[in-house]
């Protein structure tokens, strides 16, 4: 799905948004005139300065005048990745918004983005550039990951508690963008005070600009004299759990968990991770014949820094460059798809060969089943089964654009009754389940604040529903693949454990034949780690059923 949804993107950009030239020229040549921003809500009180500068223009579209189109409040000194990355914040709080460039669901092109900050602010800034959009992802991905941290900080510096919890949402985002910035970007602190206070001043009022200006000073001067008001690890282990949670930005529960299952030392690097810039991996097409070489080629035209996976012979994996590739038009293209070696090596472990029958039961968006397919040369059949009718038909019109739609079936269902009511019977079942997530928390920066300790049980039930079903469609003889991007055991080991007391017919299949050793866990489980491989957090067990 996600190569779908960026280049949704990419296409809604570049049709519909003018070109940072043709704003320029659009500044010149047309009815420009000085105007005053009226008042939101009655809140609005720019300074003197500020009126000046924002000015009222007719947009055109391609070049061509549009009478059509509203006019619009334009302010050219605000920089538009910063407002653009408060409403965009805005907008994940109220659950409007995905954090990470893969999810957006085509509503991250410029022009979306600005017209959400027209509607929000009452102003557009100049265009976004692609430098911009790069600046958006990062401060956004950024700000939500560190929330807690920042958020401490903001607390601590408010003159009292009642500051903190009562502050309006637009500020409190300015207020993280900024502190973020300064903490963890080391950007030069008096320009980011000064850009920060001037959103606040036109966004909101003069006195929030005078609030922003007064808090980030306080907080340069206490970070100039490395005073950061930050909580010891010290105390019995909720305390010490407490404290890891604001020092590195996670719930409580998780560490605690993490401390149980790895020791802290281990979850602290656990954590250090999910803050740190996630990398990506992009699998060449080799269903439409381009191979990783082509990739490779490709990469280095558009001089995207990149090494080839040691693991996988079609992915290569790549720490920056992403928006450059799917701008290039790679993913619209089905060249390439993005997909983390963690997920690729769960495809080793069901191990697809020509002529044989796979059902994957949690298919979309369809990672797995796109490469499994791929993996086919045109000779079997993987049968794509999900309960999410929306996310299927992207598989199906991404089967189509990576042409292996000649070997992928879809079936919307609900896998268990799916099972309940069907003979079908197939070589391999792949239950790639649905779970925690806690294996990705890098990539998916808002995930950790979104799961609920609660979520565990209900997931864990799931999956053993899931798991009966799946056992119930694969042949004598044949294999049953049971995936999760979690690391937790109760999600992984616990449950295959409790499948096999329930389903004595089915036996571990060592995966060391399917993947590297370092992969393999002393039960014959493929697990990925991503301390220890700098990949996603992965699981697959490899069950066979007896004849
Ligand atoms: C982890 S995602 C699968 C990711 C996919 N295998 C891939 O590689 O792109 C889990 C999927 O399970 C689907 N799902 C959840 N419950 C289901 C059920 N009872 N029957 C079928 N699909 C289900 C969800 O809609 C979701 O798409």
């Amino acid at each position: 799905m996600s190569q779908v949804l960026s280049f949704h993107v990419l296409l809604s950009a570049e049709t519909h948004r003018p070109s940072s030239s043709s704003s320029k020229s659009l500044k010149l040549e047309q009815r420009t005139k000085t105007s005053i921003s009226t008042p939101r809500k009655g809140n609005f009180n720019p300074s003197r300065k500020t009126q000046k500068l924002n000015t009222e223009v007719s947009t055109y579209r391609g070049g061509q005048f549009n009478p059509a189109r509203k006019t619009q409040k334009l302010n050219l000194e605000i920089s538009p990745h910063r407002a653009v990355s408060a409403v965009r914040l805005m907008r994940i709080e109220m659950g409007g918004a995905f954090a990470d460039l893969l999810n957006e669901k085509g509503k991250g092109s410029g022009e979306n983005e600005m017209g959400y900050v027209e509607r929000t602010l009452g102003f557009r800034t100049r265009d976004l550039e692609d430098r911009d959009l790069r600046l958006v992802t990062e401060i956004v991905g950024g700000t939500i990951r560190w929330k807690r941290y920042l958020d401490h900080l903001i607390s601590s510096i408010c003159r009292d508690a009642n500051t903190f919890s009562r502050m309006e949402p637009l500020l409190l985002q300015i207020l993280r963008i900024g502190f973020y910035e300064i903490v963890k970007l080391n950007m030069p602190p008096y320009a980011v005070v000064d850009e920060n206070v001037r959103l606040a001043k036109i966004a909101l009022r003069h006195g929030a600009g005078n609030m922003v200006n007064g808090i980030l000073r306080k907080l340069v001067l206490l970070k100039e004299s490395n005073s950061l008001p930050l909580p010891k690890v010290e105390g019995d282990d909720r305390t010490q759990a407490r404290a890891l949670a604001t020092l590195y930005s996670h719930p409580v529960w998780m560490i605690r968990r993490w401390t149980k299952h790895l020791g802290q030392e281990e979850a602290i690097r656990l954590m250090a991770w999910n803050n740190s810039d996630p990398s990506f991996s992009l699998r060449a097409n080799s269903g439409k014949g381009i191979s990783r070489a082509d990739l490779v080629t490709k990469l280095n035209l558009l001089e995207v820094p990149h090494e080839l996976s040691l693991h996988l012979n079609d992915f290569v994996r790549m720490k920056k460059g992403l928006q450059i590739v799917i701008q290039a038009g790679l993913l619209k293209e089905g060249l390439c798809s993005v997909q983390d070696e963690s997920a690729g090596l769960v495809v080793s472990v069901v191990d697809p060969q020509q002529g044989e029958s796979i059902i994957d039961c949690c298919a979309a968006p369809g990672g797995k089943t796109l490469y499994m397919a791929s993996l086919l040369s045109g000779q079997g059949m993987v049968y794509a089964i999900d309960i999410n009718e929306g996310r299927l038909r992207i598989l199906k019109e991404t089967a189509k654009l990576h042409q292996v739609d000649g070997v992928v079936t879809t079936i919307h269902a609900d896998m268990r009754s799916y099972a309940d009511n069907n003979t079908m019977k197939c070589d391999k079942v792949l239950l790639d389940a649905p779970c925690s997530g806690l294996g990705v928390l890098s990539k998916r920066a808002d995930l950790r604040w979104n799961r609920r300790l609660e979520d565990m049980e209900e997931l864990k039930n799931l999956q053993d529903e899931l798991l009966d079903a799946a056992s119930q469609l694969v042949k004598p003889g044949g294999v049953l693949v049971y995936s999760t991007c979690s690391i937790d055991p109760e999600e992984n080991e616990e449950r295959i454990a409790a499948f096999l007391l329930r389903h004595p017919y089915f036996c571990i299949d060592p995966a060391d034949k399917y993947v590297p050793s370092e992969f393999i866990t002393e039960h014959g489980f493929y697990s990925s780690n991503p301390v220890k491989h700098s990949l996603d957090g992965a699981f697959a067990a490899r069950l066979s059923r007896a004849l």
